[in-house]
């Protein structure tokens, strides 16, 4: 499991290691690991060019003395100072001891300098930064990005949010960041996330003083973990059965996929309910079909409701149904426009809701933009508003569950978003809830899979082609199955 910790904990756990260990200390530990790792995405440091671009405060004291460690392994090093008379006093020393030269940000020699680079070290701002990048500080990372040297993020691209993963104004683009004691949110989520590059964590001793994360990612040992696996004497009841509520006349194919996904999910049967049976027993035989409503289809242990459904009287009759019962519920498109929004609050049994960001937005009240935008902060909205575990799509989903850590999926893929794609997802998710994972872990490996399903289904694929590689991911993740 990945954790991640907001600034405010990790200063705190920074403040009580510091004072159990001589000054310094940890900043040498963390310019230690990112000049070794400068070393290594350089492939050696004699004769290589590198620029720092230094910040006066701490984070510009990293990039400093990592840049001196390399001068003196025979780097040719350049440091481009924001505030020439703020710049970290012990760092600017120890470049200039190594041999390194400084520059002023005046933006031509600037330029110059980083357009002969073949590294940039970027220590702007780290987890001190506030608000966009001020007016140089822009200049120089577009500089960066425009550049063709690695960029090397200290700490995190200047630039981002590190709490949240927004990005208020101009930011570094990275293609690695060096993170130092602990991962921070705003380098998992996007917007932010994708400005981050090939993340390596560093390790300078935090670990015992950090308390329950504010987010965390699982990682295939996880997951493997939570996998449902059938047992010596076991029956599809004791396996679970799941209830699929899918599809219309108008749209029977997210009745197939929304089955399709289910199958692959671990429940010990698919029972499905609504207008698109024949298009389902014609794709997949074993699906327990009914034609009356969810309350007369017998016996479930979740419910999926919503892909493709409409929304005519016998689809909203059919959620509020389908919302009245005592087994989870997992609420997906139409179903999320059409449930009683009172009703999810008063369910007693588990409900998951699965909006992309414009149902977000529309449960929230809210604009589409804002979400995107700010992706960790509505995602907490909603669970906390509807008493429910949610899972946001999108870029990079998030599963909020109030009291619990925020998860973000490390998986997946922007070919994801293809149509049909939530309804795979909605029917393995619900499959999951059914063979007895709880809410945040049907959602968390639920999202797992169809992320790396999307990654390992050739592409451009259609929907039903990433029903059908989940088998395949499931092996991977756990090779005993
Ligand atoms: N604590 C520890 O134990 C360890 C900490 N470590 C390191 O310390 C880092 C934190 O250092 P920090 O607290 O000095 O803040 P930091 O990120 O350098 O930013 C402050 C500077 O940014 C400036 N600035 C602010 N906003 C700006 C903007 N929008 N645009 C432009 N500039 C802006 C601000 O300017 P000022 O407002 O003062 O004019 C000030 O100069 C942390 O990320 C990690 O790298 C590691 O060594 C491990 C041990
Ligand atoms: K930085």
């Amino acid at each position: 499991m990945r954790h991640a910790y907001t600034v405010e904990t990790v200063r705190a756990a920074e403040r009580t290691l510091m004072s159990r260990l001589p000054p310094g200390t940890l900043m040498q530990r963390a310019a230690a690991g990112l000049a070794a790792a400068c070393g290594s995405l350089m492939h050696g440091t004699y004769s290589r060019r590198v620029v720092v671009l230094a910040g006066s405060g701490d984070n510009g004291g990293d990039a400093l003395y990592a840049a001196a460690r390399l001068a003196r392994r025979g780097a040719g090093v350049t440091a481009v100072l924001l505030t020439p008379d703020k710049a970290h006093p012990g760092g600017l020393a120890a470049l200039r001891r190594a041999g390194g030269r400084t520059l002023p940000p005046e933006p031509e020699a600037a330029d110059q300098a980083i357009a002969q680079a073949h590294l940039i070290l970027d220590g702007i701002v780290g987890i001190g930064g506030r608000g966009g990048l001020r007016p140089q500080a822009a200049h120089l990372a577009r500089t960066a990005r425009e550049s063709r040297a690695t960029v090397v993020a200290v700490d995190l691209p200047s630039g981002i949010d590190p709490d949240t993963g927004e990005t208020p104004g101009e930011t570094v683009h990275a293609d690695a960041t060096v993170t130092f004691g602990s991962y921070k949110p705003g380098l998992l989520i996007d917007p932010a996330a994708e400005h981050v590059g090939a993340l390596r964590l560093i390790d300078i001793g935090l670990g015992p003083y950090l308390p329950p994360p504010e987010l965390e990612a699982l990682q295939h040992a996880d997951v493997a973990a939570l996998l449902p696996t059938p047992v010596g004497e076991t029956d599809k009841y004791r396996r679970g059965v799941v209830g699929v509520v899918a599809g219309s006349e108008r749209y029977p194919g997210a009745a197939v996929l929304a089955v399709g996904g289910a199958l692959r999910g671990g429940a010990g049967a698919v029972r499905y309910v609504g207008p698109g049976a024949e298009a389902v027993i014609a794709r997949y035989p074993e699906t327990l079909v009914t034609s009356g409503p969810p309350s007369k289809a017998g016996r479930v242990q979740a419910w999926v409701v919503g892909p493709g459904l409409g929304d005519d009287r016998a689809a909203r009759q059919a959620v509020a149904e389908v919302l009245g019962s005592d087994v989870p519920v997992l609420v997906d498109a139409d179903a999320l426009r059409l449930a009683d929004r009172d009703q999810i609050r008063r369910r007693t049994a588990a409900t998951v809701l699965t909006p992309h960001a414009g149902e977000a937005a529309a449960l929230l009240s809210a604009d589409r933009a804002d979400v995107e935008s700010a992706r960790l902060a509505h995602v907490k909205q909603l669970a906390e508003a509807y008493q429910a575990t949610v899972l946001l799509k999108g870029s990079t989903t998030l599963i909020a569950q109030r009291g619990h850590p925020v998860r973000v999926n490390p998986t997946g893929t922007a070919w994801l978003s293809t149509a049909g794609s939530g309804d795979v997802l909605s029917g393995l998710t619900g499959s999951l809830l059914a063979a007895g994972l709880t809410a945040r872990d049907a959602a968390s490996v639920g999202a797992y899979l169809h992320g790396l399903a999307g990654r390992e289904t050739p592409v451009p694929f259609g929907a039903h082609e990433l029903a059908d590689r989940i088998p395949q991911v499931w092996r991977s993740v756990h090779p005993r199955t």
